[in-house]
């Protein structure tokens, strides 16, 4: 992470629709050239964060910076230099892949500057996200994980600062997928700060340096996958065998506990002692968040203590658009 300020950053966030609140209260900072993945259950309000972040969906509270502006009222300067991967787009089936890459190109020449040639020049572009071979190829005879390669050249194109994508690799098979993390992997050469969200705990741990978990409208954790392993999981289970006879064991404080075990007569065979697997962190995690047992989250990340401020309703004038 550089230092030079976060590229995005909220502060209360809060969105509402008709009578459902869906965010409360997300303050959260992400520091330029960062790789964060957020995760959350289904409707947690992943999709609507990024929305707010991308400039789609204006909030009915609090505050949200993208390189410095307010994404639902910046221009197309600020445009240029955000990159989207939705979760599906309109169909373009007759355009060919190249010739669409030209065309959405011409869009960003007026943003080039001396340090940044926009736009990221399709052949090379195209070989990037690995479809060398496919320039000539219609839209409507990709394959799936074609596809998203191509939605990510066109999250590129402007060559970003910020680059969103909305869980990129749903539908994918496991080629496309580790494909797909060697080519996010390969872009962090390029200092573009990646917010993504993602439901596979894998993938945010092999893409993200740090995990930010949305849950009950506001973040519960944020760390790295570390972090999240070995705070919300303080549990070891311990497992063995004394004379032929199995033991298992749920412990906060495995160390005394193999102690108490290791002093008592008779042969230990088969010891096993396993910490929780992200994922069963995680789960557990939502699980105290969504019946309202202690989270430990104050000690993990961020949990802002003040009440949460309303405002407008949203504005759905600003409708989603695909490239
Ligand atoms: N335009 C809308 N009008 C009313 N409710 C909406 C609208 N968009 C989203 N919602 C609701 O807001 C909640 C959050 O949706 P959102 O898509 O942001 O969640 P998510 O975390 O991305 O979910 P998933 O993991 O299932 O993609 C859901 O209950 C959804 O039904």
């Amino acid at each position: 992470m550089s230092d030079r300020g976060p590229a995005i950053q909220t502060h209360r966030l809060a969105m509402q629709y008709g009578d459902t609140r869906v965010l409360d209260d997300v303050t959260l900072s992400i520091g330029t050239g960062e790789v964060v993945a957020l995760l959350g259950p289904n409707g947690a309000g992943k999709t609507t964060t990024i929305e707010i972040l991308e400039g789609f969906r204006v909030p009915s509270g609090g505050e949200v910076q993208v390189l410095g502006e307010t994404p639902h009222t910046a221009g197309e300067a600020w445009r240029a230099r955000v990159g989207v991967v939705l979760q599906s787009w309109r169909d373009h089936g007759k355009w060919r892949v190249g010739e669409f890459l030209d065309y959405l190109g011409m869009y960003y020449t007026d943003y080039a500057t001396a340090a940044v040639e926009r736009p990221w020049p399709t052949t090379d572009l195209i070989e990037r996200v690995g479809l060398a071979g496919k320039t000539l190829r219609r839209l409507d005879r990709l394959s799936g994980g074609e596809r998203r390669r191509l939605d990510v050249a066109v999250g590129l194109l402007g060559r970003p600062e910020v680059l969103f994508l909305d869980e990129p690799t749903a539908g994918f098979d496991p080629q496309a997928r580790r494909d797909f993390h060697k080519l996010i992997r390969s872009l962090s050469d390029l200092d573009t700060t990646i917010l993504l969200t993602t439901h596979d705990l894998t993938e945010a741990e092999i893409l993200a340096s740090r995990i930010l978990v949305l849950a009950g409208g506001t973040i519960v954790a944020d760390g790295s996958p570390d972090d999240l392993r070995h705070r919300m999981s303080a549990t070891a289970s311990v497992r063995f065998r004394r004379d032929g006879h199995l033991h298992t064991e749920s412990t906060d404080d495995p160390v005394s506990y193999l102690r108490s075990v290791l002093a008592e007569p008779g042969e230990i065979e088969d010891l096993e002692v396993r910490r929780a697997s992200l994922e069963e962190a995680y789960l557990a995690l939502v699980h105290q968040v969504e019946t309202g047992a202690d989270t430990q989250a104050a000690s993990f990340g961020i949990l802002p203590d003040e009440a949460t401020e309303t405002g407008d309703e949203t504005d759905p004038t600003r409708a989603r658009e695909g490239a």
